[in-house]
């Protein structure tokens, strides 16, 4: 990334949406190979907002960056997470289009499969700022709904994560049809609201209660927000570690009805156990946010994380859990957080994150008739 990249733009103050950005989407080209010798950046397209000319269909899948971590810094973690949008996406980029995506799709569709929505930037001088999280999480809500409200499949590219509350809350927003962040005026229940489920994995359960968001608190806020609407709150943490929550968090994840599988269950539990429990839990619930906190994995394949995990689960497990995810059909929204390149080891961490990324996109492209 450039250092006059807009993420790293420190004369402003304050949410930013910048655009699509075609310097990030870049990769090998490979003129003697077959046709075939295809990448994600060679496909990759602008997002088209809902305001664009419609005659053009709207991509399957739509990334959006949520450059911020005003959260992290609230939360006392090391910040960074800032700066990895464009660091995920120029990962990504380089990946290849897998031959089982390529035999699914017509050579004249590829450009309908990824779109990119560009960042949101959380300008914040490298200082605590009051407003500027909620500035950055009402801005990117919007993205979200909007690009659900298209039914693209919506992608976040976390930024801390605070980017969680923002996510579901675009999420809300796409399937209330409620034009912006409202917190202050509780609506009536909606006994026929899609029920929305929450799959965290994360060495975290981010209830924390404090007096502002930050990124420790997302679904504790998002289970307030339920109950002010008469809603349900179905919260499935994967991954949680005994040690990096205290007792006052367990207490809470259990009057919240927090469905917890935790880094020693999937370590030890027969895989079988596991799907049955994700099962049962997707089966309540009508649509599915999942989120990945990149702290979930073992420092030794994502060091590059606010808070490094000493036990973490295995990239082969978290990978068995998203085939039955998407298998459900359910899923709307989902996003990557806590990456901070500056601790990475080789963008290890990034690309533990770009693997997620394309099999995210794959399983749901693979979905579509
Ligand atoms: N999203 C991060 N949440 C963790 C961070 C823990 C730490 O900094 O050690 C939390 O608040 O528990
Ligand atoms: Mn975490
Ligand atoms: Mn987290």
């Amino acid at each position: 990334m450039s250092s006059s990249h807009p993420v790293t733009d420190n004369a402003k103050v304050g949410a930013e949406q910048v655009p699509f950005d075609t310097s990030l989407w870049t990769g090998r080209a490979e003129p003697d190979e077959s046709e075939r010798a295809l990448y994600w950046y060679q496909v990759v397209g602008a997002h088209q907002t809902a305001d664009d000319d419609d005659s053009k269909a709207n991509s399957k899948v739509t990334l959006v960056g949520f450059a911020c971590d005003q959260g992290v810094r609230r939360n006392l973690g090391r910040v960074g997470a800032k700066l990895a949008p464009p660091a995920i996406r120029q990962t990504f980029a380089k990946l290849p289009i897998t031959p089982i995506l390529q035999d699914k799709f017509d050579k004249a569709d590829y450009g309908l499969l990824l779109a990119d929505a560009g960042d949101v930037i959380c300008h914040d001088n490298d200082s605590l700022m009051p407003d500027v999280l909620e500035q950055t999480q009402a801005l990117y809500s919007q993205q979200v709904s909007d690009i659900i409200q298209q039914d693209s499949l919506g992608i976040g590219i976390g930024g801390g994560h605070a980017i969680a509350y923002a996510s579901y809350m675009g999420l809300w927003q796409a399937l209330n049809n409620d034009s912006k962040l409202d917190e202050n005026t509780p609506k009536p229940s909606q006994s026929n609201a899609p029920k929305i489920g929450i799959i965290n994995f994360d060495a975290h359960l981010d209830i924390r209660n404090a007096p502002k968001g930050t990124s420790g608190t997302p679904f504790r806020q998002i289970a307030e927000h339920n109950q002010a609407h008469g809603q349900p709150f179905h919260y499935c943490a994967i991954g949680i570690s005994q040690f990096s929550n205290t007792a006052a968090l367990f207490d809470r994840a259990d009057e919240l009805g927090v469905t917890i599988i935790s880094d020693d269950n999937c370590a030890r539990d027969s895989w079988e156990n596991s799907a049955k429990k994700l099962n049962e839990f997707i089966d309540q619930v009508d649509v599915l946010y999942v989120t990945i906190d990149m702290d979930a994995f073992p420092a030794s394949i994502v060091p590059g994380v606010s808070a490094p995990a000493a036990k973490g689960i295995s990239l082969d497990f978290t990978e068995r859990c998203l085939e039955v995810i998407f298998a459900s059909g359910k899923v709307k929204m989902a996003d990557f957080a806590e990456i901070n390149p500056t601790y990475d080891i080789d963008a290890r961490s990034c690309k533990v994150t770009a693997r997620l990324l394309a099999l995210m996109v794959q399983h749901h492209l693979l979905l579509q008739d």
